[in-house]
């Protein structure tokens, strides 16, 4: 803890118990407490520091990344962690690396897709690292549009292999993480062609280099596909391109739990949704959910206790001058993307239960909730990825200049973050499959057809196309039934509007074509109203804690009120408000806001994080900001020599030709 506390008269103003809030946001007290052990395990270990890693060469970076990745497997294994703990301490270790691939994505494939036998097989190899696999599914021409991958997987019955192929240059697999460098094997997805007929994209567990040498195996071409945006970053991520020559695997290692080819060759597909294949993705999305709330959380604390640090003007006689967070302006910024950072934690928390829901179901042959599984992952990672990437950059603009500079934390956050908007799945191309499912839900109103889960609002159509909002004062949007239901009519009628308009095109297609900019903002209002309502479910909880309860509620009411003065134009052109109403919506926001200032460093606090994990030295706990920024500036390699390298070969010839020059006239 910290000698001298800059932020300690920030603390005091508190209304509420941090300790309990720690627990609201970490789910439980074991969560809070495994979450604590494991962060300072990872700060006080020499190995996972972190804070020279913007001034590290590409291959210097890439190599700490395996050395960081090698040092946690120790970790684990001389500490006997769970998996539970192992997983946080690779999150606090805070380095994107094949790691990430190997147990977030390769393994999850070979679980929901593998049979028992090679769930039996593969797993044990995977868990003890005697493979390192990766996940290959996008290429260099195709990762949108999975069905038009090119990469092939030919069934040979003379001697019962697959024989996998790149046809084209755009068949290269292209992106994998972990694939450039670290990975022995992958989960390959190719065209899976039988007895001639082309059945479609299937998975393959395919060996790429030697487990002696690691060099790639005949027939596989492989490499790093380059530096990606940003200093640190995402860089240490090895991600890949690969290319097959006519490469043969034995026929049992196409993943064979959703359909199978037989020794003959005949194709046979078990009766399940063909979109199983996709459950690994659904798996990913989720998880990129949960972590949107972390990245966000992150960025909002260092923004937060810096400006309660900071300050500029107010003083005309000689005074202390103002914090910046007491001016309304920094306060309209920031405390909506603290609120956020809650919601989406809140949510997140929701998405994980309805995944694991869902997954029991699917396991008893029940995929009646697969729809909405696809839709609610889909629609979330898209809102939330994208409003994370654009609120780290709001908070590097709310650190002004000092936000800019590495140690801030803030630039390489955003840099790693921002392909969350790109990676498992566009989030256009996402929230427009969320649209098609409005769209299929609306169409079905007609036939009586009850939609259930988050769409069950829907059924409410007769109410909810008419109904006017009751605000008549700024408490009234207090009321979560008053926020509830203009979330409601909003987002309704927005898929209805979409509807009737698609209704009159020359055909479907060619209406959802025209219209998707419009389906896009009808998802987004969709998925809006969930994360609304999953906050006022949470509140309505018993939540135990001096005035957590209370915080929680004006932070879930910034939300929705923020982002109805935000879309305020949804809101008025649907009719569910009028611009009075809106407007007091406005006047409630501001005096939330007075409400969540005293207690806005302690808020942050609850995310209990380490300033090691935050790696900012405008974010440090202590809020002991300018001595660090200070020291920070001279750890700069640039701050090595007194004299520039160069000095003498650019600086002084120049110098001195125009002192010449200058000693001339
Ligand atoms: C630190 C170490 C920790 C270790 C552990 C880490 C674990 C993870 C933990 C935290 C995570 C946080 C950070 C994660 C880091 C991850 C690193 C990044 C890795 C990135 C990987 C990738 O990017 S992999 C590649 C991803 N690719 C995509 O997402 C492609 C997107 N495209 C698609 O999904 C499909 O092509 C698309 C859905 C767009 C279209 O499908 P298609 O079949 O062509 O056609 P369509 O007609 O639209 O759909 C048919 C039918 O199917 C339904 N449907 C579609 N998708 C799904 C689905 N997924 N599930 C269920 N149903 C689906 C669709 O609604 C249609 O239905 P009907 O209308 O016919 O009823
Ligand atoms: C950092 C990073 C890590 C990755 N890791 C992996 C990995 O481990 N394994 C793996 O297999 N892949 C990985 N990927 C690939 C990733 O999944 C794809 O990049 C992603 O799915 C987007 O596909 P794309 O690149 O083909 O984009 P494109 O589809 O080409 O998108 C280009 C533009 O077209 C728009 N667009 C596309 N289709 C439509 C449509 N139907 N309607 C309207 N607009 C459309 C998009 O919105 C976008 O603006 C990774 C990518 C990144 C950036």
């Amino acid at each position: 803890m910290a000698e001298v506390d800059h932020l300690a008269a920030e603390r005091a103003t508190a209304r509420f118990d941090v300790e309990e809030m720690k627990v609201a946001w970490a789910g439980s007290r074991h969560a809070v407490h495994v979450a604590d052990r494991m962060a300072r395990l990872v700060a006080s270990d020499p190995v996972f520091r972190k804070d020279n890693r913007t001034m590290l060469s590409r291959k210097e970076l890439f190599k700490d990344t395996l050395r960081k990745a090698a040092h946690a497997w120790k970790r684990i294994v001389e500490l006997r962690l769970t998996e539970e703990e192992a997983d946080l301490l690779r999150q606090y270790v805070d380095q994107p690396g094949y790691v990430d691939l190997h147990w977030g994505m390769f393994v999850p494939a070979i679980k929901g897709q593998g049979t028992e036998e090679q769930q039996h097989k593969w797993l044990p190899l995977a868990y003890k690292f005697q493979i390192i696999g990766c996940y290959a599914q996008t290429e260099l021409g195709h990762g949108s549009n999975v069905q038009g991958l090119e990469t092939t997987a030919t069934f040979d019955p003379k001697t019962d292999e697959f024989v996998i192929h790149s046809p084209t240059l755009t068949s290269s697999k292209w992106w994998p993480g972990g694939l450039g460098k670290a990975s022995t094997h992958a989960v390959v997805y190719a065209r899976l062609i039988t007895e001639g007929k082309d059945y479609g994209i299937h998975g393959f567990i395919v060996q790429l280099r030697s487990l002696e040498d690691h060099s790639p195996l005949p027939g596989v071409t492989l490499g790093d596909i380059g530096g990606k945006f940003g200093s640190g970053a995402y860089n240490s991520m090895d991600n890949g391109v690969l290319r097959f020559d006519h490469v043969r695997i034995p026929r049992d290692q196409m993943l064979m739990r959703l359909s199978q080819v037989t020794r003959e060759g005949k194709y046979v597909h078990s009766n399940v949704p063909k979109q199983l294949l996709y459950g690994t993705m659904v798996y990913v999305r989720q998880s990129i959910v949960a972590d949107a709330s972390k990245a966000l959380s992150r960025a909002v604390c260092i923004a937060v206790r810096y400006s309660a640090v900071r300050k500029q003007f107010g003083s005309q006689d000689g005074g202390p001058e103002t914090q910046v967070l007491n001016y309304k302006t920094q306060q309209s910024r920031l405390f909506p993307l603290l609120a956020s950072a809650y919601a989406f934690r809140f949510v997140g928390d929701w998405l994980n239960w309805l995944y694991t829901d869902v997954t029991q179901k699917l396991e008893a042959k029940d995929f009646s909730t697969l729809q909405e599984a696809h839709a609610c992952t889909a629609g979330l990672k898209a809102v939330t990825t994208s409003v994370t990437a654009d609120a780290i950059e709001e908070c590097r603009k709310l650190c002004g200049g000092h936000g800019y500079l590495n140690s801030s934390g803030l630039p390489e956050l955003f840099a790693v973050y921002v392909p969350a908007c790109t990676y498992e799945g566009d989030n256009v191309v996402l929230l427009l499959q969320v649209a098609r499912i409005l769209m299929k839900t609306v169409s079905q109103l007609a036939s009586g057809k009850q939609p259930v889960g988050t769409m069950a609002y829907m059924g409410k159509v007769q109410y909810l196309m008419q109904c006017k909002s009751a605000v008549s004062s700024a408490e009234d949007w207090l009321n979560p039934d008053a926020i509830q239901e203009a979330f409601e009519a909003r987002a309704l009628r927005m898929a209805v509007n979409c509807a009737q308009n698609i209704s009159q095109a020359a055909s479907q297609e060619e209406g959802f074509y025209e219209r998707s900019p419009d389906l896009l903002e009808a998802a987004v209002a969709h998925i809006q109203l969930i994360i609304v309502t999953k906050f006022i479910e949470k509140v309505h909880q018993e939540i135990p804690g001096h005035g957590v309860k209370e915080q929680l509620q004006a932070l879930c009411n910034v939300y929705a009120l923020y982002i109805l003065h935000k879309h305020l134009g949804d809101f008025l052109a649907t009719g569910c408000i009028t611009p009075r109403q809106g407007a007091l919506a406005n006047e409630q926001l501001g005096k939330l806001y007075a409400q969540v200032r005293p207690n806005a460093v302690a808020l942050v606090d609850a995310f209990n994080y380490t300033d090691h994990y935050l790696g900012s030295v405008l974010g440090r706990y202590d809020g002991d900001v300018y001595p660090a920024l200070y020291e920070e500036a001279w750890k700069d390699p640039l701050n090595e020599t007194v004299v520039p390298e160069g000095y003498h070969e650019y600086l002084r010839p120049l110098i001195k030709q125009q002192q010449l020059k200058l000693s001339r006239l």
